[in-house]
C-alpha cells in the first residue's frame, strides 16, 4: 500500500500519520503538499488533523480551495481510498466528499480525551479488522466535532450503513452519536477520533491500528489508482 499524507499550512498531525503508516504499519508513505495537483500512484490519501489555514471562517472552509482538492476529488471518484481524520474530516465535508458538517461542540469547549467508540460497521475498507460492535478507545482533540446532517441526509446515511464509528458516551452533541462515517460508495471515511494517536502501547493504546490494518487488507494487490 502506498499512502499520501497531505500537508496544508496549519496541519499538525501529518508527521504522526506518516509515523503510523511507515514505522508502525510498515507501508510506503510520503508527505504531499496541498499545493500539488497530482496524486497519481497512491492507493490511499490521508487528510490529517490540525488547523488548516488557521481554521479561519470555519474548520476546513479555506482548505477546500487548496490546489490538491481537484486531484483529491478525481482520486475519490476513481475509487481511491481517502481517510480524513479530525480536521481532515472537516475538510472532506466542506469539500462535499462526505455528507453533513461539523459544528462547534455543544459545550463550546475544545475537548481532548480518550473516548470509547463502538464499531458500528465492520464491513468497510477502514474497519474490516475490528469485530462487529467492538468497543474501542481512541483519543479525540477538537473544538468542532459536533456532527450535523439534515434529517433526509441522516436517514440516507443510516439506510446505507455509512456510520462506521459511534461514540459510546457522546462528548460533543453529534447527531446519532456519529464519530466517523463513509460516503455512499464506501471509499471515503471521515472520523473525528485520532487512530494515529493509538498505534503503540507507549501512546496509551493500540486500538487505532485496526484502521490501518483494514486499509492494508483492502488494498492488498490493488492496482494504483490512476489520477
Ligand atoms: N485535532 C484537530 O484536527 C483539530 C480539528 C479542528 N481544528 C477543531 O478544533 O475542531
Amino acid at each position: 500500500m502506498k499512502a499520501a499524507v497531505l500537508t496544508f499550512p496549519g496541519s499538525n498531525c501529518d508527521a504522526d500519520l506518516l509515523w503510523a503508516v511507515q514505522e508502525i504499519a510498515g507501508q510506503e508513505a510520503a508527505l504531499v503538499s496541498a499545493n500539488t495537483e497530482d496524486l497519481t500512484g497512491f492507493d490511499l490519501v490521508l487528510v490529517p488533523g490540525g488547523f488548516s489555514y488557521g481554521d479561519y471562517l470555519r474548520s476546513g472552509a479555506i482548505a477546500k480551495f487548496a490546489p490538491v482538492m481537484g486531484a483529491l476529488k478525481t482520486f475519490a471518484a476513481n475509487g481511491g481510498y481517502v481517510l480524513g481524520i479530525c480536521n481532515g474530516f472537516q475538510i472532506l465535508t466542506e469539500a462535499g466528499l462526505l455528507p453533513g458538517a461539523l459544528q462547534v461542540n455543544t459545550s463550546l469547549e475544545f475537548i481532548c480525551e480518550p473516548e470509547p467508540l463502538i464499531v458500528a460497521n465492520h464491513q468497510t475498507a477502514f474497519s474490516n479488522q475490528y469485530a462487529a460492535g467492538q468497543t474501542i478507545s481512541l483519543p479525540i482533540a477538537h473544538g468542532e466535532g459536533n456532527y450535523y446532517a439534515d434529517p433526509e441526509t441522516l436517514a440516507s446515511i443510516e439506510a446505507h450503513q455509512q456510520v462506521v464509528f459511534r461514540y459510546a458516551e457522546n462528548p460533543n452533541g453529534s447527531l446519532n452519536d456519529i464519530a466517523g462515517l463513509t460516503n455512499e460508495a464506501g471509499n471515503v471515511l471521515g472520523m473525528m477520533p485520532h487512530p494515529e494517536r493509538a498505534v503503540e502501547a507507549l501512546l496509551g493504546g493500540t486500538d487505532g491500528l485496526g484502521v490501518f490494518e483494514s486499509l492494508i487488507a483492502a488494498t492488498k494487490g490493488a492496482v494504483h489508482v490512476a489520477n
